[in-house]
């Protein structure tokens, strides 16, 4: 995989699902001028339109794009307010049931259900994220259009995704445009709830809002070109 470049010409585009995420990223950029941060909207086919609707208008603007929010942590790998940095990013429920099993887009021939990433653009990320004293996960990170809700759906997907560490539902989206156009993609995610039994009052959201501010802080203060 060809390694990740970025010059002062381009900017990298950071895309969260909604405005309060968009807002903690900015508040911890404090202003760079090399990130840029747009909408997505939730889900990843709004995630896939929204991405490209901009890199096509930006032509050759952007080295990078980074889909950055709040997200559920895999138990074991990813505790609330916490960070995970992605290794990949793979839509986990593209495929189709068999009385076998699941089977991935990948193993249908169908294409890919899983976007590659940079392993030294990641390692470099979670580096900054560790070297500032936050909690980092390098790892899977899943893209579903329905938030888990179970322990059975979570320990299912635990285990067709080793090591996955995160569970967003825009990943995939934003990566598979950056992918249409040439771009390398990375997911950034805080965490703000345990992937598994769907109890709302157990969300830290606030939590991991704070801890994706503190990431952008990290990486705009560390990042060179
Ligand atoms: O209610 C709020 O104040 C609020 C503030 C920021 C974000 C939200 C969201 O609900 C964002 C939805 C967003 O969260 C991701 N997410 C979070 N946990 C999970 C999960 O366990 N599985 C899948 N996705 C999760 C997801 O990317 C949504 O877009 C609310």
């Amino acid at each position: 995989m060809s390694q990740f470049h970025h010059n002062e010409n381009h900017k990298i585009l950071v895309m969260t699902a909604v405005e309060a995420e968009a807002e903690a990223v900015l508040r911890g950029m404090g202003g760079d001028g090399r990130f840029e941060v747009a909408l997505a909207g939730v889900g990843p086919v709004q995630a896939a339109i929204s991405t490209t609707r901009l890199l096509a208008a930006g032509s050759g603007r952007y080295s990078l794009v980074v889909s950055a929010g709040i997200a559920g942590g895999y138990a074991g790998r990813a505790e609330i307010g916490s960070l995970v940095v992605s290794s990949e990013i793979a839509a986990a429920d593209l495929g189709a049931e068999t009385p076998e099993g699941f089977s991935s887009l990948d193993e249908l021939g169908f294409g890919s259900a899983v976007v590659p990433v940079d392993r030294a653009l990641a390692e470099r990320v979670a580096g900054m994220l560790a070297a500032a004293g936050l909690p980092v996960t390098l790892g899977p990170a899943l893209t579903l259009a329905t938030v888990t809700g179970s322990a059975a759906t979570a320990s299912m997907l635990a285990a067709r995704f080793p090591g996955a560490a995160s569970e967003g539902m825009e990943g995939f989206g934003a990566a598979a445009a950056a992918a249409d156009f040439g771009l390398p993609a990375l997911e950034l995610r805080a965490i703000s709830n345990a992937v598994g039994p769907r109890d709302k009052s157990l969300w830290r959201i606030g939590d991991a809002l704070k801890a994706l501010e503190a990431a952008f802080a990290a990486i705009t203060q560390s990042w060179r070109d």
